[in-house]
């Protein structure tokens, strides 16, 4: 008997960054969008804990027990004195350290999928708070949808959205490091007063009224110069995509994933063809959202 899971990416509609906090991580207001580009992870009982990986980026992809998938399968395991012995399965179609949360992904699609299988038993809130000791970025993972997250950006408050938001997303042909970013950031910040990271009621109100201009006008990533320090061509991909007529072009998360909102599928695919033909970029992808958490099939 096998259980998969369907877990989305996400993309970050505001993300303000404060100072660094002794633990070394920042403060954030995180406003999580859910996109419609997914990952499945699929588990089956085994002899051990193994993992595989197909997809384009699959080579990238660690195989041992660093992956978020197999951590997240341990740490239920030992949490219900259950034996970790499973094959976990990734099809991966979200980008590798691209800022899309594909790792994170992964760890809340194990442990749903886990749970599922073992008949574990685990409630929501414990499985959201081991996907809180996993990462940052896995409890938004699990739940979906839109969301806040305050705190490392693991704390969610779910959000109201309007109408369903159209994205095209382009690949860069390289990854990012999500800590080299946020290094960076204190870099760049250095001797400046860095304010706390508060959400922006104007983006609140565009994402419950599913107004696309709005949300456009409000959009805004504390990581993105940071980003753009330490991969100088996103600039062209940025430029590509807002001269192709999209409503706005930013960088999602901590990068190098660069997103660009649209008004309707026609202009996702107008601009997602003019960013292909540019040179900018690795591979081109449209997707729209809120999109459902981890969902077992
Ligand atoms: C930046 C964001 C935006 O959603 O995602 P990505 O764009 O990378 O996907 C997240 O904050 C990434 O979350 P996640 O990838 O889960 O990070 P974690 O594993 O918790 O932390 C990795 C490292 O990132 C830095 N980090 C992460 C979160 C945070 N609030 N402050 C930090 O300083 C720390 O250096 C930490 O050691
Ligand atoms: N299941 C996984 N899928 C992808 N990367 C993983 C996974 N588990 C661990 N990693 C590691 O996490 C790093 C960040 O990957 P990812 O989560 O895809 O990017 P990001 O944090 O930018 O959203 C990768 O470079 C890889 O070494």
């Amino acid at each position: 008997m096998s259980v998969s899971v369907r877990v989305p990416a996400k993309v970050n509609v505001q993300l303000a960054v404060g100072a660094a906090r002794p633990d070394g991580f920042h403060d954030l207001a995180n406003v999580f969008l859910a996109v419609g580009l997914y990952d499945q992870v699929t588990v089956t009982p085994a002899e051990e804990l193994r993992i595989t990986c197909e997809g384009p980026d699959a080579g990238q992809v660690p195989l041992d027990r660093t992956n978020l998938a197999a951590r997240a399968a341990l740490a239920l395991a030992e949490r219900r004195g259950i034996d970790p012995a499973v094959h976990i399965h990734i099809a991966k179609d979200i980008p590798v350290a691209g800022g899309m949360a594909g790792g994170s992904a992964d760890g809340a699609g194990a442990l749903l999928a886990c749970n599922t299988l073992w008949d574990a038993g685990a409630s929501r809130a414990e499985l959201l708070a081991i996907c809180a000791e996993l990462g940052s970025d896995v409890p938004f993972s699990l739940v979906g949808g839109a969301a806040l997250g305050t705190g490392r950006g693991e704390k969610l408050t779910a959000l109201e959205v309007g109408a369903t938001f159209h994205w095209v997303f382009a690949m860069a042909d390289r990854g990012l490091s999500t800590p080299a970013v946020f290094r960076e950031f204190d870099r760049l910040g250095e001797g400046l007063d860095i304010p706390e990271p508060v959400a922006s009621g104007e983006l609140l109100e565009a994402l419950a009224k599913g107004d696309p201009d709005a949300l456009a006008a409000a959009v805004s990533n504390d990581l993105q110069s940071a980003a753009l320090s330490l991969f100088p061509e996103l600039a062209d991909t940025l430029a590509a995509g807002r001269g192709a007529g999209a409503l706005t072009a930013l960088v999602s998360g901590s990068g190098p994933t660069t997103a660009f909102l649209v008004r309707d599928p026609e202009s996702a695919e107008k601009v997602a063809q003019a960013l292909r033909v540019s040179g900018t970029c690795r591979t081109v992808r449209t997707a729209s959202g809120p999109a459902p958490g981890a969902t077992v099939l």
